[in-house]
């Protein structure tokens, strides 16, 4: 009975798995999912949970049907127009409405998941919703509810924000920021001036463009010429109806950056800019109507921390942002490498790259990493809705306070691992795919320089560091003095043993004994305590010397500080995970590669401090180096048929992921990935250039790849253009093979000429897996010509089998006809071919005639065919029905919505420039 009630709830769990993660298609890496030791689907529903993946599912599969959120193949969408596009799928993602505030409330996750969910689909349009909804917003929700207007206005997209602490002269010194507001009593107001060009906001996200009010850092001045800090306050800077700068404001966008191109960074300044006195956020404190200066923050420094304090969210984000990229690189980094071939033991078998040692060590690991880092900045998010609570509610005991400060310690660590672990990832994943991973199209170069900035934004990685290290050595005092103390997360509280700590060795003495994460974590506990020390009596050593705080702290960060708050945040990291993947709770199926994920994940950063291990004496001798060196390479070899597996829970739907080598499949489909490129580049921003794509079929099946293509990028692209296609077969014999060669040229109208597009030269290898290649192929001359034939005129010989026709690319209908009849006609040639070995050396004119008027017929008969029926064939029915009807419907929509809200603005279809102009008669 017991059993059968088991198996009816694994049934019941195998259903439920079903419906919510469907299977991957079939392809090359099936046979690395077949041998994984777990079941991918229940590892992803262990790790998020039901209500999570549907959540997920329902954001992705929203933007996916969208055609506003339609990829464009290829780096050449211009910067203007990714901004303008960026702002307007920013838009729109405030009419999906994705979560209510009562979802909200029951599951917070929900909000981190949606964010990250965007991130994965594209960083510019995530960031810019984040700052607007977040960075803007938060500061402004948590100072007072007089505020709960503008709130309103923020959701409802009627005003557009920004957050201007950095200055040209000052990023991370924000004490030395030097923009003012000075107090009018007179008038009730506070005057905003930048003092000079230094002082100038820059680099702020949002503000080059789209940013109608920011939340601005100044430094306070009352009446009686008393500066009373850094303090933020609510400033309109641009006109919300016209977009044009407020009076006093000079703003502008900051030019071309290294990623993050759709987000619109801008620099302000401000020359006597008069705002309300109500606008300041009182958070840290407020000025009374006669310019007296009160706040319920006595002390200086708690004040500067408190008005600060809504950088640590934004640090908590961007630990997960970091880690999310983390995660898209090593989904496409192993899916390519298990379906990569190269070299292998005989001259005939070539073998996965995974299976390679070196290819294991270089990404397993970061894999490890991956899970470990996703776990801790969900657990770390959760302590910041904890501690966001206590703000909201006006909580001012001392456990919020000691809450607040070990937050700040942990993101300003966390922060930093987490970026710099992604962005040395994602040069590392790309270099492990080789020119593939050079390629744009396959997103690794995106992903590293989308990720870069996350080094930089909300406090650089260094400086951040030492506010962590500052935090664990304010601890000396209740050690030094057998004070008993703990924090409220209990991350210092490794510390209480500081002592015995201290003593501890390398006790393992095999490899195996290595095998986990409580080998590695030991080391760490270690090594926090004897950095610890160091840095403390370097400290003091500096400043027995006679050198100031200023001078002792600065001698006293590389090797020591510096070294003592990453180890501290790497343990902090491992030993959450070593929990989490060490509790009974965990499904028996998933515990064995959980555990091996936490001891390579510990081991593997362990190693980067081996040197200290020695150098404090915890390790001695050869064999510590040695076992964890080895260990590291086991569980890579442990981990390495589980790695697809486990990239498949991590990696989003392919449309999402964006990488041709990264498709769940394991089938880059490279061919239609460059025609795509090459087509749609060519028809965005090259339109003159004359040309021919020449793409080389082996296979009948091909063709309908190509077909999808053309029809993707035609969607994209063919609103502003009328296209033409011609395709002509031919059919191309040589003394080894029969190679059929499809021509396909692009003409579209330009002032009502008619020019042919592109140039490019692809051949189709015959597994089609990771291979094709551009290839020198002389397109034979007589075949060009650029002269638009009649429509749909069809035209035979014994090699060429030529269709034109001359249609605007929105009907579909029209062309999928004809590519019907090309199928149709190589269909048969295929099959004769097979039939009759001989029929092409043989050149049998009559044969191939009669095929091609078979071909012929079929155009014919095939035109009383309903589009839709096509389009389902093909399976772009639901791209090909948006498109139906008014082709302009979508842009129309996004760009009238916002005519609607508070921009009125001239809809053109030329990019150059804002788009968002004013409307005649309203200046
Ligand atoms: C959701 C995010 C998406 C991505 C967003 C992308 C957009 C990016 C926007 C930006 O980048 S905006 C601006 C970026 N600039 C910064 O982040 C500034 C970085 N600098 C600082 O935060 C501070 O200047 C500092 C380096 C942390 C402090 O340096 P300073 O030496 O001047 O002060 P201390 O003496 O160290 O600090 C005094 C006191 O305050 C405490 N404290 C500081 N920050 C916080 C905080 N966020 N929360 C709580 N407490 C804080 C600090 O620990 C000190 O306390 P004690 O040690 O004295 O107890």
């Amino acid at each position: 009975m017991a059993s059968t009630l088991n198996q009816k709830e694994a049934t019941d769990n195998q259903n439920s798995w079903d419906r919510l993660l469907p299977d991957f298609p079939k392809g090359p890496l099936c046979r690395y999912r077949k041998k994984a030791s777990f079941s991918w689907k229940e590892m992803a529903m262990f790790l998020n949970g039901e209500d999570i993946i549907q959540f997920k599912n329902r954001i992705f599969s929203s933007l996916e049907n969208d055609p506003l959120f339609a990829h464009h193949p290829g780096e050449d969408l211009r910067r203007e127009k990714y901004q303008e596009l960026t702002f307007l799928r920013c838009k729109r993602l405030f009419e999906y409405d994705f979560l209510n505030q009562q979802e909200l409330l029951e599951n917070p996750l929900k909000i981190f998941n949606m964010i990250l969910c965007l991130g994965m689909y594209d960083w510019s349009l995530c960031i810019q919703l984040l700052l607007h909804s977040g960075v803007f917003t938060g500061p402004i929700i948590s100072a007072s509810r007089r505020f709960a207007h503008i709130v309103k206005q923020v959701y409802n997209m009627e005003i557009f924000g920004c957050f201007a602490l950095t200055e040209l002269s000052h990023g991370s010194n924000t004490k030395g920021i030097r923009t003012t507001a000075t107090f009018d009593r007179s008038t009730q107001e506070f005057i905003i001036n930048t003092p000079d060009f230094e002082a100038a906001k820059f680099l702020v996200g949002n503000m080059g463009k789209h940013a109608t009010h920011t939340v601005l850092y100044a430094q306070l001045y009352t009446p009686d010429g008393q500066c009373q800090g850094l303090h933020s306050f609510l400033v309109q800077i641009r006109d919300t109806k016209t977009l044009l700068p407020m009076p006093g404001v000079m703003v502008g966008d900051v030019g071309k950056k290294v990623g993050q191109n759709g987000l619109d960074n801008g620099f302000a300044m401000f020359h006597n800019v008069r705002i309300p006195k109500e606008n300041i956020l009182n958070i840290a404190g407020d000025v009374t109507a006669e310019g007296k200066y009160s706040s319920s923050v006595k002390d200086v420094k708690e004040r500067f921390s408190a008005a600060l304090g809504s950088l640590s969210n934004g640090r908590i984000m961007i630990t997960a942002l970091s880690t999310t990229n983390l995660k898209l690189a090593l989904a496409i980094a192993i899916r390519f490498s298990a379906a990569r071939c190269q070299f292998g033991p005989t001259e005939d078998e070539e073998i996965p790259v995974l299976e390679y040692q070196t290819q294991q060590w270089r990404l397993l690991p970061y894999l490890a990493a991956a899970y470990a880092l996703d776990y801790f900045s969900k657990s770390l998010f959760e302590n910041f809705v904890e501690f966001y609570a206590g703000v909201l509610t006006k909580q001012r005991n001392q456990r919020q306070a000691d809450l607040g400060r070990e937050i700040h310690a942990l993101s300003a660590a966390s922060k930093p691992l987490a970026s710099w672990t992604a962005q040395q990832a994602a040069q590392e994943c790309r270099e492990a795919c080789g020119g593939h991973g050079y390629l744009a199209m396959n997103r690794l170069g995106d992903i590293r320089n989308d990720n870069d900035p996350n080094c930089t934004y909300e406090g650089d990685n260094n400086v951040l560091l030492q506010q962590t290290s500052n935090y664990l050595i304010s601890w000396m005092n209740c050690i030094r003095d057998k004070v008993p103390f703990e924090s409220p997360l209990g991350t210092i509280n490794i510390l209480q043993d500081y002592h015995h700590i201290l003593g501890w060795k390398f006790t393992a003495v095999s490899v195996e004994d290595c095998m986990d994460s409580s080998v590695p974590l030991a080391a760490y506990k270690w090594l926090v305590c004897y950095l610890l020390r160091e840095s403390y009596l370097k400290l003091s050593k500096e400043k027995q010397a006679g050198l100031s705080d200023f001078e002792a702290k600065n001698n006293c960060q590389v090797y020591y500080c510096r070294s003592l708050a990453i180890a501290f945040i790497e343990q902090t990291v491992l030993q959450r995970y070593h929990d989490y993947t060490h509790d009974p709770t965990v499904p028996p199926a998933l515990q064995p590669v959980l555990k091996n994920l936490s001891a390579l994940y510990g081991l593997w950063s362990l190693s980067k401090h081996l040197a200290m291990l020695y150098q404090g004496g915890y390790a001695s001798g050869e064999q510590p180096g040695r076992f964890i060196q080895n260990a590291i390479l086991e569980l890579c070899y442990r981990l390495k048929d589980d790695a697809v597996a486990l990239a498949d829970v991590l990696a989003p739907p392919d449309f999402i992921l964006n990488s041709a080598i990264g498709k769940a499949s394991g089938e880059p489909d490279l061919c239609i990935e460059m025609i795509k490129i090459s087509f749609s580049s060519e028809v965005n921003n090259k339109p003159e250039v004359p040309g021919v794509f020449y793409i080389r079929l082996l296979r009948v099946a091909e063709i309908d790849l190509l077909i999808r293509a053309i029809l993707q990028t035609g969607a994209c692209y063919s609103l502003q253009y009328s296209i033409q296609f011609r395709v002509e077969i031919d059919i191309k014999e040589t003394t080894e093979s029969t190679a059929v060669w499809m021509r396909l040229s692009l003409y579209h109208h330009v002032a009502s000429k008619e020019v042919m597009l592109s140039l490019a030269v692809l051949t189709l290898r015959e597994d089609l897996k990771a291979s094709t290649a551009l290839t020198q192929h002389s397109p034979r001359q007589e075949l060009v010509t650029k002269q638009i034939h009649p429509p749909q005129e069809c035209r035979f010989n014994s090699r060429f089998f030529s269709l034109t026709f001359n249609t605007p690319c929105r009907q579909w209908q029209c062309y999928l006809q004809h590519f019907e009849a090309i199928k149709c006609y190589l269909s048969l040639h295929e099959n004769l071919l097979n039939t009759n070995p001989d029929a092409g050396s043989k050149k049998d004119i009559e044969v191939l005639e009669n095929v091609q008027r078979r071909a012929m017929e079929l155009v014919k008969e095939l035109k009383h065919e309903s589009c839709e029926e096509w389009l389902r064939e093909l399976g772009v029915f639901s791209l090909g029905k948006r498109r139906l009807g008014d082709d302009h419907s979508y842009l129309k929509g996004a760009c009238s919505n916002i005519g609607l809200g508070i921009f009125s603005q001239i809809i053109s279809y030329k990019t150059r420039g804002n788009s968002l102009k004013i409307m005649p008669g309203e200046v």
